[in-house]
């Protein structure tokens, strides 16, 4: 296992901008994410990682080494792609030897480490079969023994879970995040799936538009997203521009006017200007009575619900009010559409942004 850091990284194509100046430090054993929408730079930054395209300015050391001049094959990195990329025609015995074979592991060796990387994920027994004798899961595993034979450093993970369905996709991330806390390797994994970098992730890296708009443990970029984007990408989020009416910074408690009205903000951190975005989770909403004398109660109008099995996610708008908030509530729900609720946001559930009203 290695330590890899990305200084300051730029890659123009043309006059393109893809990457505007990345840093990113993976320390040893760590699996980072990479997180962004489509075109945000993710695929591009790890193929710099792996060798494949040169950095225009920056720096990608592994272990400390400079990989400025070193090809792909020399750099200690193993990509593991979606399972579509297995050889149709090659055994799971010898689509795992690939990359072994490739660097002229000698045949004893060899056949050991494909036996080694094929127990690791459980697949000793299909090493006769072809990738298409086996179910979507396994194929996967199949994809990963390949990376995990050749004893890389670094696991370079390129959506490797977007082609399996939902229920296949939770098993599989769940796998290869035990697979890699047991075995330790470094590990960067790129994705557009929130939940995916959420759930397996030491940091998430969140990318838009070829730069970095926060990078955090999954707690932090979902509980302290800096600005919008990142509030609105990593789950889902309740913004609202607010203003700023009184302080107290010693005691943490600021008084704000909303679109839902006045509210009670408790922040160990001050905001940044009198005007920025603050935001809640559809989860932070407790149902309490109308007449509570809790801090921030807001009656709501429902105005759509979809049941969706342990929650139901309601479509609210304050009183008098068109803004729409989505408020989640746990199992079902009595409440009709059209009818008001009063509900609970707690003051140190409503979270400053980094990001000022322009
Ligand atoms: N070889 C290339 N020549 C020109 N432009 C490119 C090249 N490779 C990527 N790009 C552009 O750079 C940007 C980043 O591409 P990249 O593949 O890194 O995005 P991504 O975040 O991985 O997106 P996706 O999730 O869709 O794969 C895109 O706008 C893409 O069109």
């Amino acid at each position: 296992m290695s330590e890899l850091s990305i200084t300051d990284a730029r890659i123009r194509f043309g006059s393109y901008e893809a990457l505007k100046g990345i840093s990113v430090a993976v320390a040893q054993g760590q699996l980072v994410t990479l997180l962004g929408p489509s075109g945000c730079g993710k695929t591009t930054l790890l193929r710099a990682i792996a060798g494949f395209i040169p950095l225009d300015d920056g720096a990608i050391t592994i272990d400390g080494a400079d990989m400025r001049e070193v090809p792909p094959e020399r750099r200690n990195t193993a990509m593991c792609f979606q399972s579509y990329a297995l050889f149709p025609h090659l055994t799971v015995f010898e689509n795992i030897a690939f990359g072994l074979r490739q660097k002229g592991t000698p045949r004893d060796d060899l056949d050991k480490r494909v036996r080694a990387s094929a127990a690791q994920v459980s697949l000793e027994a299909q090493l006769q079969k072809l990738p298409s004798q086996l179910s979507g899961g396994q194929q996967q595993r199949v994809a990963l023994a390949r990376a995990l034979a050749v004893r890389p450093g670094v696991i370079l993970f390129d959506e490797p879970l977007s082609n399996l369905d939902a229920r296949l996709r939770d098993q599989v991330r769940f796998e290869i995040r035990q697979l890699q806390k047991a075995h330790g390797f470094t590990a960067v994994y790129v994705t557009h799936d929130q939940a995916e970098a959420l759930a397996m992730s030491d940091l998430v890296v969140v990318m838009n538009a070829g730069s970095i708009e926060q990078a955090g443990t999954p707690y932090e970029v979902y509980y302290r997203p800096v600005n919008r984007f990142v509030a609105d990408f990593v789950g889902t989020a309740n913004i609202m521009p607010v203003r700023v009416t009184a302080a107290d910074a010693g005691r943490g408690t600021y008084r704000v006017t909303s679109p839902m009205g006045e509210v009670t903000v408790q922040s160990d951190e001050p905001p940044v200007a009198e005007e920025v975005y603050a935001m809640w989770r559809p989860e932070d909403a407790v149902a309490c009575p109308e007449s509570s004398d809790l801090s921030n109660v807001v009656t709501f109008e429902i105005k759509a619900q979809s049941f969706l099995g342990n929650l139901t996610d309601l479509a609210v708008a304050p009183q008098g009010s068109d803004v729409t908030y989505r408020v989640q509530i746990l199992g079902q729900t009595e409440i009709s559409d059209g009818s008001l609720r009063s509900f609970q946001i707690a003051p140190e559930k409503v979270r400053f942004l980094k990001e000022r009203v322009q």
